[in-house]
């Protein structure tokens, strides 16, 4: 059952405005007397003048079929839920009188006002109000024993997720934000993971991200370790949750498109070749080390967590370690580990054979692993849930492809999980074999184009052009982020529309004068 977990307040919206939203998608009537609409989980909320994808319709020419996006991200009940909306417009979403950049996440916060709006005023006002109000987590910041800025940094005490060894806070970098002015009108929001060390512990983690730089490999700033042994990584904050939750809408984890898959299994396989040419093996991958941009198809992927990645030295080094989550662990990461040991497998059980070890075709077994889950809902050597099930299972390595789930299926991405699930490691593909299989390259043009064009892209995205803009003489430009820091002024002053090319304005027996005059100035 989804929950509410964030609301907006229709606000200054004349009665006759009001009479152009229209109530689809568990929008209720009652949302619309009360003026709130609300966002819930796992639920993008959609605003725009598209009447069949959105949820909100606003029937207005100068609003986008889609115009902007909304959705909530609540990791767990101690942490906060992260409401944020997205731009995906032509003539933009102002954010208290600040234009978003297009196509980028913004973090909102309690009483941020919504506005789009066109030549002759607001068409549209939304006040975001935040309905879980936690308990601000001042009492975690203190038992850490920690700071609320660090260098330039600013900690905040909204708490994005916590794991086994940290805690991810939202934070700010003052400094950066007034760097990059030029491409971000509003401020950035930042993560950071707060991990407390063991004394003389080295700080493996940071050590390998700042080396790392990739699309798909979390993006890391600065880190710090303070005179308490609390280790910081400033990252950058991801804004559409993991893997994990966007599977599990319901109380099970359920199947996505094939398509939708792949272009997922495309992206972390880029960042696994990269880091596995320069000897670095994640040897955690799981659904919830898989971040999203927004929780969508064709999102761009981020994996994270790289607290027991270990850099190799040599291509033929081996490692004994018993580590990892057992769902997702490849069968020699613990088969040689003494039993009892491997019975509380989890972290830091050392195999008894020096000799043996593995590979970073550990990542290939994992990546199998969720991409099984992927296509048909099902974790693979579950079994009854119990450690020793599952490593039993995964031992056995059978599995079922005559069942249901794998019905509507294609043949090649059957192969390719069959290829990675592979129990003689020997067998099991590498990053490179795994990215020339033919469920992959048959359609490797078309996911490099996605790739280009949309996935890298997010947050660089200007608007469109449109043939009326570059028409010599033509007073209508269209918008360009401002890049100098009276930005806000210049914004307001360059605020201009275009009617996307699918509507015939002339058509529609709208009443509003205002309208006209669009008409007037767009022949399209
Ligand atoms: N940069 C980020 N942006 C957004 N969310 C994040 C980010 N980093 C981590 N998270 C969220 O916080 C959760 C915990 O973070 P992380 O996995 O790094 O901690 P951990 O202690 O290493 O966890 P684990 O128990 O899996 O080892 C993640 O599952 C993710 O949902």
């Amino acid at each position: 059952m989804s929950r509410i977990l964030g609301c907006l307040e229709l606000v200054n919206v004349s009665s006759l405005k009001l009479s152009h939203l229209k109530e689809v998608n568990g929008i209720t009537q009652d949302d619309l007397v009360d003026n709130t609409i609300p966002i819930r989980s796992h639920h993008v909320l959609k605003i725009g003048r598209n009447g069949i994808e959105t949820d909100l319709i606003i029937d207005h020419p100068a609003v986008s079929a889609i115009h902007c996006i909304f959705w909530c991200v609540l990791f767990d009940e101690e942490s906060f839920p992260m409401c944020y909306i997205k731009d995906v417009s032509l003539n933009g979403t102002k954010i208290n009188n600040v234009l978003l950049q297009r196509d980028t996440s913004y973090l909102l916060k309690d009483n941020d006002i919504i506005s789009i709006e066109c030549d002759s005023g607001i068409i549209c006002s939304l006040k975001f109000i935040e309905t879980i109000t936690r308990k601000l987590n001042v009492d975690l910041l203190k038992q850490l024993n920690v700071e609320h800025s660090i260098d330039d940094w600013k900690i905040s005490t909204r708490v994005v997720g916590n794991g086994t060894f940290g805690h991810v806070l939202v934070c700010e970098n003052e400094k950066i934000n007034n760097f990059t002015q030029k491409h971000f009108t509003l401020p950035k929001n930042y993560a950071v993971k707060i991990i407390k060390l063991k004394p003389n512990k080295l700080n493996k983690e940071a050590k390998i991200l700042l080396q790392l730089n990739h699309p798909n490999i979390i993006k890391v700033y600065h880190t710090h370790m303070d005179l308490n042994n609390n280790l910081f990584i400033f990252q950058d904050l991801i804004s559409g949750g993991d893997l994990f939750s966007y599977l599990a809408k319901t109380d099970c984890l359920t199947a996505i498109p094939e398509t939708e898959s792949l272009l997922i299994v495309y992206q972390i396989l880029l960042a696994l070749r990269y880091l596995h040419k320069r000897g670095v093996v994640h040897r955690d991958l799981k659904l919830d080390n898989i971040l999203l941009a927004s929780p969508e198809p064709c999102t761009r992927i981020t994996l994270a967590d790289f607290g027991i990645a270990k850099h190799l030295t040599s291509t033929k080094t081996r490692m004994h370690t018993v580590v990892g989550t057992p769902e997702y662990c490849a069968p020699e990461v613990g088969f040689k580990a003494n039993r009892e040991m491997y019975q509380t497998f989890s972290r830091a059980a050392t195999l008894s054979d020096k000799d043996v070890g593995y590979s970073n075709k550990c990542d290939l077994w994992s990546l199998g692993v969720i991409t099984h889950i992927m296509l048909t809902g099902i974790s693979p050597f579950y079994g009854d849930g119990t450690e020793k099930s599952i490593i039993e299972n995964a031992m056995r390595g059978n599995i079922n492809y005559n069942i249901k789930h794998w019905e509507k299926i294609s043949s090649t991405a059957k192969e390719f999980v069959k290829n990675l699930l592979q129990v003689d490691v020997r067998q099991r593909f590498d990053s490179n074999q795994a990215i020339n299989h033919p469920w992959i390259e048959t359609h490797r043009s078309q996911l490099d184009q996605i790739y280009q064009k949309k996935i890298l892209q997010q947050g660089a995205s200007k608007r469109p052009t449109t043939s009326l803009s570059k028409t010599p003489g033509n007073q209508i430009k269209p918008y360009l982020v401002q890049d100098t820091n009276d930005s806000i002024e210049k914004t307001k002053m360059n605020w201009k529309r275009k009617l996307p090319k699918t509507i015939v304005v002339s058509n529609k027996k709208h009443k509003l004068n205002t309208l006209h005059k669009y008409t007037n100035k767009q022949k399209i």
